[in-house]
């Protein structure tokens, strides 16, 4: 063999090392960067398991069992519960919540949706004297507020940007010079950041001893750590700061521990009584099932799934994807169309 002919073998022999070499350096790096990743995950994991102990030691220093015993106001918050809100009894720490901001402390809810959070604000704004200020983040949860409250004969109203001008300057008279009676004022968090006329008459409310109360409803919107960040929110710590007597009352139905941390900081209210309800709903959960990746034998299995588990009478959903989707899945219950037609809005 030529001297040429080795060093070529040397060379194919060596490229071949190195290139083999390179496949195991590629997959020590991807290696890398999935413990990388999963490192993250674990140290964010362990912050809110300790967060959550913390919380769980935070429940036990201001128990609920503080709040439940009698206070002088319960006779009228009884009253004011059965004659306007209709309600016969109160559900799971809403008495205990509502002394609470009775007593002017500052409180955080976690409840459930439809846990019955509305009340824990509504009922102590009627029985303070003075307006009561709810922020919320959206005009439809708003309206549907204040139109329910106006029918039970509350003196409530929304400054938005649909309040015609005639209310506008009733509810500024209002703010300014107490002139009707207003119980409980809705806004969006846009008004507290942006409106520098609605603050100024805000100021001169609560410089009058009328402003009763403050109520952040949605209140996980707050933190960046929630599903639902909203930047206008951030800005809310200014009432606690300007309106520092005044009892403000956070709610949320979801927030993690974290989550929970945050939101207090950025309101200002770090001590505030904390109630958190359970979010489970034993009615409610999931099951995860292996799809096919036949569409045919996933319309059976969902069909089967159907008929075997509820009765003809019963109604349920069916979500899809895709409107397209949607219409497949629907097309192919001809037993169920009614059930399962596409919602217009439906969107992938
Ligand atoms: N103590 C009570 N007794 C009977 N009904 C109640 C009581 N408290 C609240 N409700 C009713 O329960 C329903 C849900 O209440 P509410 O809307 O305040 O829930 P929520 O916790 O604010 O829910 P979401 O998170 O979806 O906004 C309402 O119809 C309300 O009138």
């Amino acid at each position: 063999m030529e001297a040429a002919d080795v060093v070529a073998e040397e060379l194919l022999c060596v490229e071949a090392e190195l290139q083999d070499v390179q496949g195991q350096i590629q997959a020590l790096l991807d290696r890398q960067v999935k413990l990388c990743e999963r490192q993250s995950e674990l140290k964010a994991l362990l912050e809110e398991c300790e967060a959550s102990q913390d919380a769980v030691h935070d429940n036990r220093t201001t128990s609920t069992d503080d709040w439940s015993s009698n206070f002088e106001w319960d006779s009228r918050a009884e009253d004011v519960g059965f004659n306007v809100f209709g309600i016969t009894s109160y559900r799971a720490n809403q008495r205990e919540i509502i002394n609470a901001v009775m007593s002017g402390r500052d409180v955080l809810v976690i409840m459930a949706a439809g846990g019955g959070k509305s009340l824990c604000y509504q009922l102590p704004a009627l029985l303070r004297d003075g307006v009561s200020l709810v922020v919320s983040p959206l005009l439809s949860l708003i309206q549907d507020q204040v139109l329910g409250l106006t029918t039970l004969g509350v003196s409530a109203y929304m400054l938005t940007s649909t309040t015609s001008k005639e209310n506008e300057k009733l509810i500024y008279n209002a703010l300014d010079k107490g002139e009707m009676e207003l119980k409980l004022l809705y806004v969006t968090p846009e008004k507290i950041s942006k409106s520098k006329r609605f603050m100024s008459k805000l100021e001169k409310c609560h410089r009058a001893g009328r402003l009763s109360l403050i109520a952040i409803d949605e209140a996980h919107c707050c933190s960046q750590w929630g599903h639902d960040f909203r930047p206008d929110y951030k800005n809310l710590g200014i009432l606690k700061i300007q309106f520092a007597n005044v009892p403000l009352i956070a709610l949320t139905a979801t927030a993690t521990c974290r989550v929970q941390v945050d939101l207090m900081d950025m309101l200002h209210i770090p001590k505030c009584v904390k109630f958190v309800s359970t979010v489970n709903r034993p009615n409610l959960f999931y099951r995860v099932r292996e799809k096919s990746s036949v569409g045919k034998v996933v319309i059976d299995e969902i069909a089967d799934f159907i008929r075997g588990t509820y009765s003809k009478n019963d109604s349920g959903i069916v979500y899809c994807f895709s409107r397209k989707e949607c219409e497949q899945v629907c097309g192919a219950f001809p037993f169920m169309l009614l059930m399962l037609h596409p919602l217009p809005n439906v969107c992938a």
